[in-house]
């Protein structure tokens, strides 16, 4: 079975692929497309988005398309970034500017109040038009500064209290087994079960 990955995003596709990893699944990503043309994240939720990407992924590659979206809710923010959270600080998206813009916005917020979460909506589309769509959330805090070099996006200053480590200490397999993302992807996991069998 082959699924295409609906997204431009690097490290999306590496977890991605990481929690994909069956040997009867082929994946693709929008790059396998050519001239594959970015869509408007034009939604006012994360599930919109999700499903706006993956639809127009799955016109075009014809296949079985799992589409992300997902962001950063911060709770002193009333919950912003949320769905802008790749354009926080504007066009052309930049994670280093965005954490730069978040610790600015956050300055002088006490440590108790910087709660937030990671969202994550997961679309699955199938060619003949079924629609699916699952949901995750990983609660932690906002840092004063960067901590960790791995993943990506605003891992460095999201701090899991109970591991004591930002999202950005993890390896990708540690990151996968509590993320958004993941909690997402683990209840798409039946789902994309039963849609192996029938594709
Ligand atoms: O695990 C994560 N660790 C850190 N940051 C994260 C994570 N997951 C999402 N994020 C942030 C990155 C970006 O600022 C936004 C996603 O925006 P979002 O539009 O869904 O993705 P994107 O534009 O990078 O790629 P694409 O739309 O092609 O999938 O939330
Ligand atoms: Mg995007």
């Amino acid at each position: 079975m082959q699924v295409l990955l609906a997204t431009m995003n690097k490290g999306k596709v590496m977890e991605l692929e990481e929690l994909l990893n069956d040997e009867k699944i082929e994946i693709l990503s929008l790059s396998d497309l050519p001239n594959y043309q970015e869509v408007e994240e034009s939604g006012s939720t994360f599930a919109e988005n999700a499903f706006i990407k993956a639809r127009a992924a799955c016109a075009a590659g014809k296949m079985i398309t799992l589409a992300d979206d997902s962001g950063l809710e911060v709770d002193a923010l009333a919950g912003a970034p949320g769905i802008f959270s790749a354009r926080y600080a504007g066009e052309p998206k930049n994670d280093e500017h965005n954490i730069e813009k978040l610790l600015t916005d956050l300055e002088g917020v006490p440590e108790e109040n910087r709660t937030a979460r990671f969202r994550c909506a997961l679309a699955i589309i199938c060619p003949d038009g079924q629609e699916y769509l699952t949901e995750g959330s990983v609660e932690g805090r906002i840092l004063t500064e960067r901590i960790g070099t791995g993943g990506f996006g605003y891992d460095p200053v999201f701090y899991l209290p109970d591991l004591q480590k930002t999202m950005a200490e993890l390896s990708l397999d540690e990151k996968n087994c509590l993320s958004h993302r993941a909690r997402a992807f683990a209840k798409a996991v039946p789902l994309l079960t039963a849609l192996m069998k029938s594709f």
